[in-house]
C-alpha cells in the first residue's frame, strides 16, 4: 500500500511523501481514516479501510465523527478520497447486511444516513477524488459531496438492484438531480455501473483524471473557485438548493432506515445477496 500523503498549498495540490507542514487533526484518533488538513485549513480526508473501503458501522461512524470535527473547527473545503489506487469505495459492507441481525443493518444505514445529513449539508464545500471504481455506497458517497472528480477507466454507479434491492427514495432523488430524470431511470432499473467517461457524459462525475495527481490538482481547483466568494452567501445558497432533500432524511431517517432493514432481510433479497457474493468470489477465482 502506498504511503503517499498530500500537502495542499495555494498554488495547487502536491503529492509528497512528506509530512513536513502538514497539520494532522488532532480531535480524533482514527483506524480507516487519515485526516490532514493544510494551512488554508482544507481537509483532506482519505478512506484507508483495507482492501476496498468497503462502508462498516465503524468507518461510517468514524467518516461521522470528522464531518463534526470539520464543522467545528469551520474548515474552508474537503477533499474525499482513497488510499487505494483501484478502488475509491465498494460501498456498504455487505458482510454487515448478509445474515446479519435487523439490529446490525439498521445501524450501519442509520449511520449512512447521518454521513448522508453531515455531508451533502456541509457548511464548507466538498469534492471527492475518486481514485477507483466506486459502485453502489461508492456512488452514492461522492453523490453526497459538491463536485467528482474520477479517474479514468474505472466503474461508477448505482448497482443495488444487481443485488436483488433497490435504492431507498432520497437516493433515487439525488441521482435525478444529478443526471435527470431519463438517465437515472434507465440506470438504477437496471443496475448500470458506468465507465469514467461515460460518467462524465451523463454529469454523474464533472471531470475526468488521468491519475490521482491530477484528480488532486482538480479538485483543488474546484476549491479555489470559492476562495473570492463570501463563504455565508455561498452556504445560504448551497442550503437553500439542497434543503428539501435534507429534511425529508432528517425527518424521516426511522422510517428509512426501518424501510432498508426490512426489504434487505427478505428471504429472496438474502438469496440474492447469496448469490452476488459468489459471483464475486467465481470472479475473483476466475481472474487468477
Ligand atoms: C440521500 C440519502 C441516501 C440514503 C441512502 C443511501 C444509500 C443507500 C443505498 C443503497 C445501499 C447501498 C448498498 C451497498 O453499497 S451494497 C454494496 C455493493 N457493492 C458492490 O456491489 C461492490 C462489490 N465489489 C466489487 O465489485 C469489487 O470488489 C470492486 C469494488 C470493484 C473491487 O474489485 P477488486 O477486483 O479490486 O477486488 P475484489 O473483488 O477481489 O475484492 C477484494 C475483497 O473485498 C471484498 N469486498 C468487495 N466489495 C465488498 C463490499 N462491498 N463489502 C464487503 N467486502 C467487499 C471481496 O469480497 C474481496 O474479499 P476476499 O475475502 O475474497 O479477498
Amino acid at each position: 500500500m502506498s504511503s503517499y500523503v498530500y500537502k495542499t498549498t495555494r498554488r495547487g495540490v502536491l503529492l509528497a511523501k512528506t509530512v513536513s507542514y502538514q497539520v494532522r487533526l488532532c480531535s480524533g484518533n482514527f483506524r480507516h481514516l487519515e485526516v490532514l488538513k493544510d494551512e488554508n485549513n482544507v481537509a483532506i480526508v482519505t478512506m484507508k479501510r483495507a482492501p476496498v473501503n468497503s462502508l462498516n458501522t465503524e468507518l461510517l461512524t468514524e467518516i461521522s465523527s470528522v464531518l463534526t470535527d470539520l464543522e467545528e473547527t469551520k474548515c474552508s473545503g474537503m477533499i474525499l478520497t482513497s488510499f487505494s489506487d483501484k478502488v475509491f469505495c465498494s460501498g456498504l459492507d455487505i458482510y454487515e447486511i448478509f445474515k446479519s441481525k435487523p439490529s446490525a443493518i439498521g445501524t450501519s444505514f442509520s449511520t449512512l444516513l447521518e454521513v448522508f445529513i453531515k455531508l451533502y449539508g456541509s457548511t464548507f464545500p466538498t469534492v471527492a477524488a475518486i481514485t477507483g471504481h466506486a459502485p453502489a455506497g461508492g456512488c452514492v458517497l461522492g453523490l453526497f459531496c459538491e463536485y467528482r472528480i474520477m479517474v479514468q477507466n474505472f466503474k461508477i454507479g448505482l448497482n443495488e438492484d444487481q443485488l436483488g434491492f433497490n435504492a431507498p427514495s432520497p437516493i433515487v432523488k439525488l441521482m435525478i438531480n444529478t443526471i435527470g430524470h431519463r438517465n437515472a431511470e434507465l440506470a438504477l432499473t437496471s443496475g448500470r455501473l458506468f465507465t469514467t467517461s461515460q460518467a462524465l457524459q451523463v454529469g454523474l462525475v464533472d471531470e475526468i483524471a488521468k491519475d490521482r495527481t491530477e484528480a488532486f490538482e482538480k479538485a483543488d481547483g474546484f476549491l479555489r473557485r470559492f476562495e473570492m466568494i463570501p463563504p455565508l452567501a455561498r452556504n445560504f445558497t448551497k442550503q437553500s438548493m439542497r434543503r428539501a432533500l435534507l429534511q425529508d432524511v432528517t425527518i424521516n431517517r426511522e422510517k428509512y432506515t426501518e424501510g432498508f432493514v426490512s426489504m434487505i432481510s427478505l428471504h429472496e433479497v438474502q438469496q440474492s445477496i447469496a448469490a452476488y457474493l459468489d459471483n464475486l468470489k467465481n470472479k475473483k477465482r476466475n481472474a487468477h
